[in-house]
């Protein structure tokens, strides 16, 4: 969790730790050297969006317009819906018999749970990696064509060679694209997985934790990774660590217990200056 990892800087007292969560989290967002400014469209916006699995309600009237291109991060204690959030936005919850949404997710101006919408179709234009690295047990270069033989593509050398180009991953796999995905490391397979999903072109790439099975190595070169790929790409990005959110994103969206988003806006200001006091709270460590 998130508190762990910022209290574990050697402090002796909680206030200690939360004067070292906070210069942490400060310094992050300082460091941050690429800056995506100026006014950019809606490209996903929830409307009233309520999830429930059975009776339990896990996303209350959420509400939220996620700008096209950069990084929005989502955090929040477990539990909160992030997972949930995210799995909206293509429809993966349609995998899940209990879920049952409403509200509305609009998506380039169409609710993507109208009924004429491929929910297939849907997730090659939204990609999605997930925590684990999961790539298929074939060869590297079946795993970045899958994505568009489903689609009755064919695709060429070039296609391969810019999706592993554009994953950061090509100059380690040049030479052996016909070796297993399952050989490479957990960071190049995770790699591997952005490579596929963004093999059929897509326009937003949705990331569940993606690097909280990495080694801090491998973590941080996915990292630069989004931040390349944010340029291109609209990236929703989930994740337990506050550094790694203040590190990587231009918005920052927080949820809280009982799935409500509290508080959506620059990182910058969530970080620094939020409005709503259990975000800061949430942010210097007083719960979750
Ligand atoms: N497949 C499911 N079936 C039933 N309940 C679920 C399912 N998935 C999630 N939930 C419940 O919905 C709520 C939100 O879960 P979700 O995984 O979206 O939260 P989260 O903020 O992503 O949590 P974490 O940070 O621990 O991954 C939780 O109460 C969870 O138990």
């Amino acid at each position: 969790m998130a508190n762990n990892e910022l209290t574990a800087t050697g402090s002796e007292t909680d206030t200690d730790a939360e004067t070292d969560a906070n210069r942490l989290i400060t310094t992050a967002v300082e460091a941050e050297t690429t800056e995506r400014t100026g006014v950019s469209e809606t490209v996903i916006e929830t409307r009233d969006l309520d999830v429930y699995y059975g009776d339990e309600q896990a996303l209350d009237s959420v509400s939220i317009e996620i700008p096209e291109h950069g990084v929005t991060a989502l955090i929040g204690p477990s539990g909160c819906g992030k997972s949930t959030f995210l799995r909206c936005i293509n429809r993966m919850n349609d995998l899940i018999d209990a879920c049952r949404v409403e509200g509305e997710v609009v998506f380039k101006r169409k609710n993507v749970y109208d009924d004429d919408v491929d929910p297939v179709a849907l997730r090659r234009t939204i990609g999605q990696v997930f925590q684990k690295p999961n790539p298929f047990p074939k060869s590297i270069r079946e795993n970045v064509t899958y994505g568009l033989e489903v689609q009755g593509k064919s695709a060429t050398d070039e296609d391969v060679e810019r999706a592993l180009k554009g994953a950061a991953l090509w100059d380690e796999v040049k030479d052996q694209l016909d070796s297993s995905g399952l050989d490479l490391s957990g960071g190049q397979q995770q790699r591997l997985c952005i490579a596929r999903a963004i093999a059929p072109d897509p326009e937003v790439i949705l990331m569940d934790e993606p690097t909280s099975a990495l080694d801090p190595v491998a973590a941080s070169k996915i990292e630069d990774l989004i931040d390349d790929l944010a340029e291109e790409y609209t990236v929703v990005i989930v994740t337990h660590n506050m550094q790694q959110a203040a590190r990587i994103s231009d918005k920052t969206a927080v949820f809280l217990t009982g799935g409500e988003l509290v508080e959506f806006d620059e990182t910058a200001t969530i970080f620094e200056n939020p409005s709503d006091s259990r975000v800061e709270d949430y942010i210097t460590g007083k719960f979750g």
